[in-house]
């Protein structure tokens, strides 16, 4: 699997004449977590969208299992195995929990097994609260309901905005360990959050974006060790 690979080159992306990006690239193999980290307004939330198709590219290109794509649309990226969960979740308010996941069966993957059931095992909690609606969910069940949804259309690559934000931390150390299990079963994660505290449990490279570009990237050991620039390109995030 680990040629299996998502990739964004050298990314220009434009909110009409507004540059968000500048030459961004990024990339996740199979089974990995890359964590995406960056102030408000730095381009994370950019960088997942173009990835998942919904922003167009003016410079760059975005390549899957190597191949370039030439402008992809969400579908393209859909059926070439990425699932995006926004920063805002997405759940429709007034269909249940059962039904809010039974909706992503229209869009999986030729050939997925996976169910509604599956994503019940995932987050058992969803499976206790299956009749309630999306709008009575507190924030943590909305964010498994979203990701197990996401989970359904069978996905190679799982780019995460911002998953734990504004979650209590035994609900965020609940998530990590179903990351963890997904992660297991070969999918490679893009993690985004405003900072590393969490993200450094679970990933292996790390990438930190800096006014739409890229303000450094390392491994493990690197963010150990480069601390001083690390945490000068994320002051002024939430806790860092
Ligand atoms: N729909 C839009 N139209 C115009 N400009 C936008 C739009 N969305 C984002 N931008 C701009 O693009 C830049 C990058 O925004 P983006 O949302 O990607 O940042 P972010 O790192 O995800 O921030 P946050 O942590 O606040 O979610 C910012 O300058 C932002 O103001």
């Amino acid at each position: 699997m680990e040629h299996e690979t998502l990739a964004m080159e050298a990314a220009d992306v434009f909110y009409g004449a507004a540059q968000a990006l500048h030459g961004v690239s990024l990339s996740v193999a199979r089974g990995e977590v890359v964590a995406l980290a960056g102030r408000n307004g730095a381009g994370k939330s950019t960088t997942l969208k173009a990835m998942s198709g919904l922003l167009p590219l003016s410079a760059g290109v975005l390549r899957l299992d190597g191949k370039a794509l030439s402008t992809p649309t969400p579908e393209d990226m859909n059926r070439g195995g990425i699932a995006y969960v926004p920063e805002d979740r997405q759940i429709f308010p007034t269909l249940t929990v059962e039904e809010n996941l039974a909706i992503a069966k229209v869009v999986r993957r030729g050939g997925s097994t996976w169910g509604v059931d599956d994503a019940f095992a995932l987050f058992p909690r969803l499976a206790e609260r299956r009749r309630a609606l999306g709008q009575a969910l507190s924030g943590g069940e909305k964010q498994m309901l979203a990701i197990g949804r996401a989970m359904i259309c069978a996905p190679r690559f799982l780019l995460l905005d911002e998953p734990m934000e504004g979650l209590a931390p035994n609900i965020v150390s609940g998530l990590v360990e179903s990351i963890r299990s997904i992660v297991a079963t070969g999918v490679g994660v893009i993690l985004v959050e405003q900072n590393f505290r969490v993200p450094a449990e679970l990933a292996s490279r790390f990438v930190i974006l800096d006014s739409g570009r890229v303000g450094w990237a390392g491994d493990k050991a690197a963010l150990e060790t480069d601390t001083a620039r690390v945490s000068s390109l994320l002051s002024g995030t939430a806790a860092t």
